[in-house]
């Protein structure tokens, strides 16, 4: 697991840590990881460092500043440099003058910039990092657009430019990074748009004892690897956790099918399905005790209510009737508009061991969804007491504590029909085999978007549709490796 912070915190944290410092040293040492990426990229790429181009934009601020120190060190191996000043009068004096020292070139006006950028091995983008407001000058989305159309591949100076720091939105014109170098602490815009990002370097300044908590967690393959339940000696298919779905309809029943089939393969502890699409869930899958209602299920540790359910009366009476048992529930898709159309529900679902899994749509029927996709989730997790998974291209998922985890996917193949049913099941799953809403949430989101990309093939290449059937019978393989990874 590794911690996010936002960018005020991090600028909070550089404070004491500048003062005890000789002047300029922390912005050398992010330099200087700074050139040391940029020269494994060249040699990565080209084959080596001397007489190799790089073209380092450089915005008015820090940013910038750390951008020209770079280009000092880059020099000094025999890199061709040139800078392309954005705001020449308020470009870093000290990086500029060391620029200035080694011979490096230097460019004010954007037309020479974009001819540089034309004839570059690697772009540094120097424009803005942490004190990004609003989109891209015009000067420099001149530029960037003039990179994205040579295809050059950019090297991010700690966040790309024109994405939003704090919320990861990119504005019209922004920087898609082949690699990033951050430094102190990743921020929110590393794990919202991760693939805006490539790969993060992650440089230690000094920061670590001066930050706070952080806000935001990431899981990897050996935190989901650790909690997946498996079973021991003493186990059978009752005590690992019997999981209910109350899913699909008659009009619906492939979701009955996607869930309870991810249910059962994601633990041994046994599945039974209560609804219209019985005969298919049998048909599909034989483990499974299939009922036409909740009440004939019999008893079960969790519940998964909503996929393909109806917004009817019935499916209402449904959802009413699974939080009333008090157990842990997963509400996805019509049980998340439901929630939305019923405060009798809300109020039901307030304060119990609930998991609501909406997406962008849904969410904004139960609270208010702006571009801060961390802060509305939090926001309403603790406003609904439940924990809500907002998906997306990256998954949130907020507590009502307050705990957020991002997941970010990186992969768009799992943006398919019915990929939320079989996520709804695997959760569902961990709910019943005693994992808390927070945890079923983000390690059910963790194995489903790797079994998304097992299913695409995008781990072992640029990848291919896959439909929820095979996101689900990828679930397999996707579990055994976060059980591998955890060492
Ligand atoms: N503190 C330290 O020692 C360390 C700091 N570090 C580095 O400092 C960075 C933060 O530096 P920072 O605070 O100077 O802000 P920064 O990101 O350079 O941007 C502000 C400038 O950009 C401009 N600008 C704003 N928005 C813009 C837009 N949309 N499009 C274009 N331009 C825009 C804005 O112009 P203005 O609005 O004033 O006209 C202002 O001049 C941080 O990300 C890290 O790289 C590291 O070296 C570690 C040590
Ligand atoms: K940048």
């Amino acid at each position: 697991m590794y911690g996010v912070w936002t960018p005020e915190q991090v600028g909070a944290a550089e404070e004491p840590v500048l003062a005890r410092t000789p002047e300029g040293a922390l912005m050398r040492r992010a330099a200087h990881g700074v050139a040391q990426v940029a020269l494994a990229e060249l040699r990565r790429r080209t084959g080596g460092v001397a007489g190799r181009r790089v073209v380092v934009l450089v915005g008015a601020g820090n940013n910038g500043g750390d951008g020209l120190w770079a280009g000092d060190e880059l020099r000094r191996r025999g890199v061709a440099v040139t800078a392309v000043l954005l705001s020449p009068d308020r470009a870093h004096p000290a990086g500029l003058a060391a620029l200035r020292k080694q011979r490096g070139r230097i460019v004010t006006d954007v037309e020479h910039g974009v001819v540089a950028v034309d004839h570059a091995d690697l772009v540094l983008d120097a424009i803005v990092g942490t004190g990004a407001r609003g989109g891209l000058r015009p000067e420099a989305a001149t530029l960037v657009d003039a990179a994205r159309t040579t295809d050059v591949p950019i090297l991010a100076v700690d966040t790309p430019s024109g994405v939003d720091p704090l919320t990861g939105v990119p504005g019209e014109h922004h920087v898609r990074a082949a690699a990033t170098v951050t430094f102190g602490a990743r921020k929110p815009v590393h794990v919202l748009a991760a693939p805006l990002c490539g790969p993060v370097t992650l440089i230690d300044i000094g920061l670590g004892p001066e930050l706070p908590p952080a806000p935001v967690d990431v899981l990897d393959a050996a935190d989901v690897g650790a909690r997946w339940p498996v079973p021991g000696p003493g186990d059978d298919k009752y005590s690992q956790g019997v999981v209910g779905i109350a899913a699909g309809s008659r009009t619906y029943p492939g979701a009955a099918v996607l869930a309870s089939g991810a249910a059962a393969l994601s633990t041994s502890g046994m599945v039974r399905y209560a609804g219209s699409a019985a005969d298919e869930v049998r048909a599909a899958w034989p483990e499974i005790v299939a009922t036409d209602t909740v009440g004939e299920a019999g008893r079960v540790q969790a519940w998964v209510v909503g996929p393909g359910l109806g917004t009817d009366d019935a499916g209402a009476q449904t959802l009413a009737d699974v939080l009333d048992t008090g157990l842990p529930v997963l509400a996805d898709a019509d049980a998340v508009t439901l929630l939305g159309q019923h405060a009798g529900l809300r109020e039901k679902a307030a304060g119990a061991p609930v998991l609501i899994t909406p997406h962008a749509g849904e969410f904004a029927r139960v609270a208010e969804l702006t571009d801060d996709r961390v802060d509305s989730a939090r926001r309403a997790a603790a406003d609904l007491g439940v924990t809500l998974l907002l998906k997306g291209n990256a998954t949130v998922v907020a507590a009502p504590d307050g705990r957020v985890l991002v997941h970010p996917a990186g992969s768009a193949w799992l943006a398919t029909a019915g990929s939320g049913d079989v996520l709804s099941g695997v959760a569902g799953a961990l709910l019943a085999a005693g994992l808390e809403p927070w945890w079923a949430g983000g390690c059910a989101a963790f194995v489903h978007a790797r079994a998304a990309d097992i299913g695409a093939g995008a781990d072992i290449g640029p990848g291919s549709p896959v439909p929820a059937s095979h996101v689900q019978a990828a679930l397999s393989t996707a579990i055994r490796q976060v059980r591998e990874a955890r060492g």
